[in-house]
């Protein structure tokens, strides 16, 4: 028989610790440590996020931070556990979800640490606890590359893998990412409240969200100075805005259930996403959501209909519900303005009020990547540098109806005159990528991975981080996808 192991001294990183989410007490979670996973290695790290928690590349590399964040040594200052929370998972009600394999360590330097796939918890109902390499390689590197866009997101800090097997479909192997977020909260966690009727804990996290990440709606005399109200508002708000991004970035995230929705505005939980290959704008990512739900040109009403939702889980503290609906209704202003802005700037206009011409040339220019089934990323690029230096053949080339196309450009070159002298031209190569994390570049990281060659993963995240850029080693990554790339199937399974 083994001899047991000694006990293991806590590692000391210099953190300051401040688990605040501990303290609301025992109604909003359960205390747990994570399962150790077996023999881990280092499959990404990502110096950009260990920054913010002030750890250089040095202290992130350490072999003690790989047994810490896997589970094989507690973390001096953690104090892990899983919360509770409930939600609506394609637009029926599911009851009690929580994290069923997601441990809080606690929070640090204003950072909640979290590892994903980290064992088995209350919450796990039928689920093993764990995540698998391939979806965790996915996750980490798509929470950078949203970062890298300027795009609201949870951060990844690293991955660790293990050989341990886990089963899916086919049989995997096991790994955890350990991710950063202000806060982990989501949408779910109110309905969760709500659903039980246990308002006082309701409140509670209310207050908690509201003093820490919202404080400007306790003195608001907007929405006859409610401030639940306000506050719905501005999650509505924040919420329009990730989207808007979402959509013009060509986003998919594939679950948009409300249990994945962050109360801060953040893109959480990267499952099934992918970044849209040709403009197909009713693209389905997610292989279980057959009925498309979820599907590219859905996400701004789902989101909207997600904070309806959470509108209604919040009721008992706004008390009026005209003035919940009054804050729901700023969404579709909001998400216009922010979406109209953010395409302006990728056509290198200027957006302003009341301009028509803008939203019709966005349309017909949608439309016109649509019907030709044309490449998003690439065209966004492609127009970037005909702009600035010219010549616009690279652009043409793209499109199988040339005509459409020459018509289109004489329009758009009208209202790039009306607005030659600014600087909107020159910005579009900092607004169009050149790097997006399609699946198929994640599909060729992950399988070296597997292989244990993790300079794949290493590689993307460096172009992701710096997407507009030119990276001229890895200039065949930013080219059209191979053949195979429309065949991949990413389903919920993870
Ligand atoms: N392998 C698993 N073991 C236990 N619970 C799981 C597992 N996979 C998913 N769950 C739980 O099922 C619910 C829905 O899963 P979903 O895929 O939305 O989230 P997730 O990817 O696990 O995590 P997160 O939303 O934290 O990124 C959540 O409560 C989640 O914790
Ligand atoms: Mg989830």
């Amino acid at each position: 028989m083994n001899a047991p192991h000694p006990p293991k001294l806590p590692l000391r990183l210099p953190l300051n610790w401040d688990n605040q989410f501990h303290q609301l007490g025992a109604a909003f979670y359960t205390q747990i440590a994570p399962q150790p996973l077996p023999e881990p290695y280092w499959v990404g790290r990502s110096p950009s996020a260990a920054a913010l928690l002030g750890l250089d590349a040095q202290a992130l590399a350490a072999p003690e931070l790989l047994q810490a964040l896997s589970g094989n040594l507690p973390l001096s200052g953690s104090q892990p556990l899983a919360s509770v929370y409930s939600g609506h998972q394609f637009g029926s009600w599911a009851g009690q979800l929580g994290d069923g394999r997601a441990i809080l360590l606690g929070e640090a330097n204003g950072w909640e640490i979290q590892l994903k796939g980290s064992g088995l918890t209350p919450y796990s109902r039928m689920g093993d606890g764990r995540a698998v390499l391939r979806s965790s390689i996915r996750e980490f590197l798509c929470s950078e590359a949203m970062f890298g866009l300027g795009i609201p997101t949870t951060r990844a800090l690293c991955v660790s893998g293990s050989d341990q097997p886990v089963a899916r479909e086919l049989l995997e192997t096991a790994a955890v990412v350990t991710r950063l977020a202000p806060s982990f909260i989501r949408f779910g966690h109110f309905e969760h409240f709500a659903s039980r009727r246990q308002h006082a804990e309701l409140k509670t996290l209310a207050d908690f969200v509201i003093d820490r990440f919202y404080p400007d709606c306790r003195s608001t005399p907007t929405l006859d100075g409610n401030v639940y109200a306000s506050w719905l508002q501005a999650v509505v708000q924040r919420t329009a805005v990730m989207v808007a991004h979402w959509q013009a970035v060509g986003f998919c995230h594939g679950v948009m259930n409300t249990d994945n929705m962050s109360i801060l505005g953040l893109t959480l939980d990267y499952g099934p996403f992918a970044f849209l290959d040709v403009f197909d704008p009713g693209h389905i990512c997610n292989h279980s959501d057959p009925h498309g739900r979820y599907a590219f040109d859905q996400q701004p009403e789902i989101a909207h209909w997600n904070l309806y939702a959470l509108a209604n889980a919040l009721l008992p503290l706004i008390g009026r519900p005209a003035l919940a609906e009054q804050a729901l209704d700023s969404f579709e202003p909001t998400f216009k303005r922010s979406y109209q802005q953010l395409m302006a700037a990728k056509l290198g206009l200027q957006a302003a009020e009341g301009d028509e011409q803008l939203p019709v040339l966005i349309r017909d220019t949608l439309a016109m990547l649509a019907q030709d089934r044309v490449d998003y990323s690439i065209f966004w690029r492609r127009l970037s540098h005909a702009r600035v230096s010219g010549p616009f053949e690279p652009v043409r080339d793209l499109f199988i109806d040339r005509v459409g196309f020459d018509t289109w450009l004489l329009r758009y070159q009208e209202l790039c005159a009306q607005s030659e002298k600014g600087p909107e031209a020159n910005l579009m190569l900092k607004v169009n990528p050149k790097y997006v994390l399609r699946n198929y570049l994640g599909e060729n990281a992950i399988e070296a991975a597997r292989h244990k060659d993790f300079s794949g993963v290493a590689n993307l995240l460096t172009l992701l981080l710096a997407p507009y850029d030119e990276h001229p080693a890895f200039e065949a990554l930013a080219g059209l996808p191979p053949d195979w790339a429309s065949q991949i199937s990413i389903s919920c399974s993870s």
